[in-house]
């Protein structure tokens, strides 16, 4: 048996996704920008996945959907044109983001600092959650923008959105959430939270890696990152890539469509994972479940370094994380981690495991299994845990 617990990082395409993209790429191929038939008979479809789109967010049609290249560019769009629309002119000079947050946006902002911008990194409490007062203590007449992910990648716990967003709004500050792991997993009702913009991707709801989107509330200004074309009414250069735009409408209406019953499910497989784990000594799962993502699990276990756990669960078949794969090259501790108040050596036990509405129960059986007994193994050889020995009583929790 091989099981696939790594859903955060990417997601398998869902076939009804294949199927809808089958067509468009040689039977309905001509570009949608040339005026003659084998271009205009891929627009119904490309307006069906607007649509689609449009629905699952409960967008309002005063708003703008922009179709990307994944949720890397979003981030990037959001954040460097904010600067050149908003701090450039010296209107404004200061962006506020979290310690959390991910690489496309971390890496965008020290980018942003190179050019002068003066950049907040507020930290998280010990759920790994901002809290709404600690934003709104660091907003100045000088905040061109608030950016807080909707949901973490490393932990799947939830931001305070809404309250965020109404923080912003009063304040008049511009609001940007990377809404990656909320969108197709969570409900995301933008008529309900003011949110200027959200980033969101495809491969993270059984759509294709390589087409994501913003949502622009009220259609507002925003230069754009690329240049050179009228695609997307000017707002994003680029010729649409067909059935990459049909899948993501299709995956996020199989993702949103009856969500609750779908999170349930998921819900019910995580917890009975999640509870099985902590049954051994010495482990705790980051942040309370009832404020986390249906399918997450970022669990620590004492003693046992996070990479050779990885390395035993892959020999077992069963694909995991530390954390996100855009970092998984290194070996640094699970920054998550350390800014939740994790000492270093607990740092570097972090697993994440990521389900999705394909996991079955045999799966998260054979899981437990072999998780256990990769444990046992890893800490009767682990020095640390040796030297340490089990907590009398082995003190394991969710936290
Ligand atoms: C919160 C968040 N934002 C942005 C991205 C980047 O999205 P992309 O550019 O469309 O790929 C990811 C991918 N996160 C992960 C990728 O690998 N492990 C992860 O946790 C993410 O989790």
């Amino acid at each position: 048996m091989q099981v696939y617990l790594d859903n955060n990082a990417t997601t398998m395409v869902d076939p009804l996704v294949v199927e809808a993209m089958q067509p468009f790429f040689s039977e309905i191929y001509g570009n949608p920008n040339s005026l003659h038939k084998f271009g205009t008979a891929s627009h119904p479809a490309l307006r069906k996945a607007m649509d689609q789109v449009y629905k699952a967010l409960n967008a309002s049609d005063n708003d703008d959907i922009v179709f990307t290249s994944c949720a890397t560019e979003s981030n990037n769009w959001v954040l460097k044109s904010v600067f050149t629309d908003h701090i450039v002119n010296g209107e404004k000079n200061h962006i506020i983001t979290t310690e959390v947050e991910h690489p496309s946006v971390l890496a965008a902002c020290r980018a942003l600092e190179n050019e002068g911008v003066k950049v907040t990194y507020l930290p998280v409490n010990n759920q790994g959650v901002v809290e709404p007062q600690v934003v709104k203590s660091f907003i100045t007449d000088k905040t061109a923008l608030v950016s807080v992910m909707w949901a973490s990648n490393e932990t799947g716990m939830i931001n305070p959105i809404k309250e965020i967003g109404e923080i912003c709004k009063e304040k008049g500050v511009l609001f940007h959430s990377d809404g990656v792991q909320a969108v197709g997993k969570i409900p995301v009702d933008l008529q309900e939270v003011h949110v200027d913009f959200v980033s969101m991707s495809a491969h993270k709801f059984h759509g294709p890696k390589g087409v994501g989107a913003l949502y622009i509330k009220n259609s507002q200004p925003l230069s754009p990152l690329l240049h050179g074309g009228e695609h997307m009414g000017g707002r994003r250069s680029g010729t649409l890539n067909v059935p990459y735009i049909v899948a993501m409408g299709k995956a996020i209406e199989l993702a949103t469509t009856n969500i609750e019953e779908k999170m349930a499910s998921i819900r019910a497989k995580r917890d009975r994972l999640e509870d099985a784990l902590l049954e051994l000594s010495d482990t705790f799962v980051v942040g309370d479940r009832d404020n986390r993502t249906p399918n997450t699990i970022l669990i620590s276990i004492k003693g046992v370094e996070g990479e050779g756990m990885l390395w035993d669960l892959n020999n077992s078949l069963i694909g995991a994380s530390t954390g996100s794969a855009c970092a998984s090259e290194d070996l640094e501790a699970n920054t998550v981690m350390l800014a939740i108040g994790a000492d270093n050596e607990l740092a570097h036990t972090g697993i994440r495991l990521s389900l999705s509405r394909f996991t079955t129960d045999e799966e998260i059986d054979y899981t437990i299994d072999q998780f256990k007994k990769a444990v046992f193994r890893l800490r009767s050889i682990s020095s640390s845990f040796a030297k340490v020995g089990p907590t009398p009583g082995g003190e394991s929790k969710a936290c």
